[in-house]
């Protein structure tokens, strides 16, 4: 398959040759048989499909909130063709038989995908690192959706069982000795965000980072809401993520969303979303993961102190941040670097988040002025609303996994092709696999350690 004319996140407009399951060529132009299958991309953005490093797809135990099936179907419409799930399934995924089981009902997935194991009372070390853990995460530091928070001293444990294994442990940094109990006698939406306020994650992210360095373990924050949070990460060399809802809500579009957008870390205040930001467009984050959370607008409308924390998002980051990039919020490159490039590096995906010969094909093709509003009866996963209902949007023409057209956009009866994803971590003999891989192009840039010329305010959001 020969793609012509695409423009790069870099701006060069380049023909890519898809051979197989990988990219063959990158050349200014490239002429080939006269029945290769050719795609024109004249005008088109052509990226590297996302790295989504943080979705919860709720099977086992939840399939009512969304299946391997709708969940990766929602990946591919977004654009993201990898995905990693978390482990506060039911049962919760934390000993070999628990992921086995979870490994057969991913087995569904469209697109490739990666599967985290967690930490609990239960939990059973030996068995479950022996399985190939996309990461040991997200480990819950305090409660949310599933109840996994865990105390200081399994947290020690899971750490040292990290570095002996040599496997990255994610974290969700929450303390919950900080949260502040004054504001359970509220009943407004807003209440979520001074119940657990800024200071519970700055703290649990500083001890996170102090831990870190004591077990000598490669540490990732999840879903970082607060700029003090990613400075202390990016001090301590540790790498962090962003989520869309922190990236782009804040506490203001609470009275809008009510107990909607009750999610854990909550929504900040304004001033701080604003900082975030910043941090995400500067390179001082790592990676933009989506913690897409679904839970049916039944479940969400019950009162802010019942109903369930998260928002979906990965049917709509990469369509967020297009439009981000087309307003010129973003460059494409950091777009392509956050979602991407980075991921790829941080979590050791050697063949993926590049267009350059010897890299997995998982490609995103889209019209980069073609934007639309998103409705969440236009989406693809099981949840039936989105906190960004009437936002601006560029949703891909054609996603590609490894060389296959997973979602054609044109294709409107069925534009998902019956296609089997696989786990990043399960190694596959490919003769392909000696083909060098090209280093040199669209080289990432940004994550934890660049600069911060970013004034400190002192806004509170406690
Ligand atoms: N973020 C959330 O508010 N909820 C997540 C769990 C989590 O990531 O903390 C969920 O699984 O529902
Ligand atoms: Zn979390
Ligand atoms: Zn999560």
């Amino acid at each position: 398959m020969l793609i012509r004319n695409a423009t790069l996140p870099d701006g060069r407009s380049r023909d890519v040759r898809i051979e197989g399951e990988r990219i063959a060529a990158v050349e200014e132009e490239l002429s080939g048989p006269d029945d290769e299958r050719e795609i024109d991309a004249t005008g088109k953005r052509l990226l590297p499909g996302m790295i989504d490093a943080h979705v919860h797809f709720r099977q086992p135990g939840y399939s009512h909130k969304e299946t391997w099936t709708t969940g990766s179907k929602s990946a591919a419409a977004g654009g993201a063709t990898t995905v990693v799930d978390q482990p506060n399934t039911d049962p919760p995924t934390v000993d070999a038989e628990t992921f086995d089981e979870k490994a057969d009902l991913a087995a569904d997935s469209i697109v490739d995908f990666g599967l985290n194991g967690g930490v609990s009372p239960r939990w059973d070390p030996d068995s479950l690192l022996d399985r190939p853990l996309f990461a040991l995460g997200e480990v819950f530091l305090a409660d949310s959706t599933g109840d996994m928070g865990i105390d200081e001293r399994r947290f020690r444990d899971a750490l040292a069982a990290a570095a002996e294994a040599d496997v990255t442990v994610t974290v969700h940094a929450e303390d919950a000795s900080r949260f502040n109990l004054g504001a359970r006698d509220r009943t407004d939406a807003d209440a979520w965000s001074a119940y657990r306020p800024a200071r519970a994650e700055i703290d649990a992210v500083e001890r996170v980072c102090a831990l870190a360095s004591e077990y000598d373990v490669d540490v990732h924050i999840a879903h970082a809401s607060t700029p003090e949070a990613i400075d202390a990460a990016g001090e301590a060399g540790v790498s962090c993520e962003v989520t869309p809802h922190h990236l782009l809500l804040s506490r203001s579009n609470l009275d809008d969303l009510g107990t909607h957008g009750r999610m854990n870390p909550p929504l900040r205040r304004e001033k701080r979303r604003e900082r975030v930001y910043e941090r995400v467009r500067n390179g001082q984050v790592d990676i933009v993961a989506t913690d897409h959370a679904p839970h049916t607008s039944e479940e969400k409308d019950a009162g802010i102190w019942d109903a369930p924390s998260g928002v979906p998002g990965v049917e709509t980051v990469l369509p967020l941040l297009l439009e981000e990039a087309r307003r010129g919020h973003l460059t494409y490159e950091r777009v392509r670097d956050l979602t991407a490039a980075n991921p790829a590096a941080l979590f050791d995906l050697p063949k993926k988040g590049r267009i350059a010969p010897g890299y997995d094909a998982d490609l995103v093709l889209v019209d980069p002025e073609a934007t639309r509003e998103i409705r969440a009866a236009d989406l693809h996963t099981k949840c039936d609303w989105t906190p960004f209902e009437g936002w601006q949007a560029v949703f891909p023409e054609r996603t590609i996994v490894r060389g296959t057209v997973v979602y054609d956009r044109a294709t409107e009866d069925e534009p998902f092709a019956d296609h089997r994803g696989r786990n990043v971590r399960v190694p596959v003999a490919d003769p392909a696999d000696e083909t060098q891989v090209d280093a040199s192009p669209e080289q990432p840039s940004g994550g934890s350690g660049t600069d911060d010329a970013v004034a400190e305010s002192n806004d509170e959001d406690a």
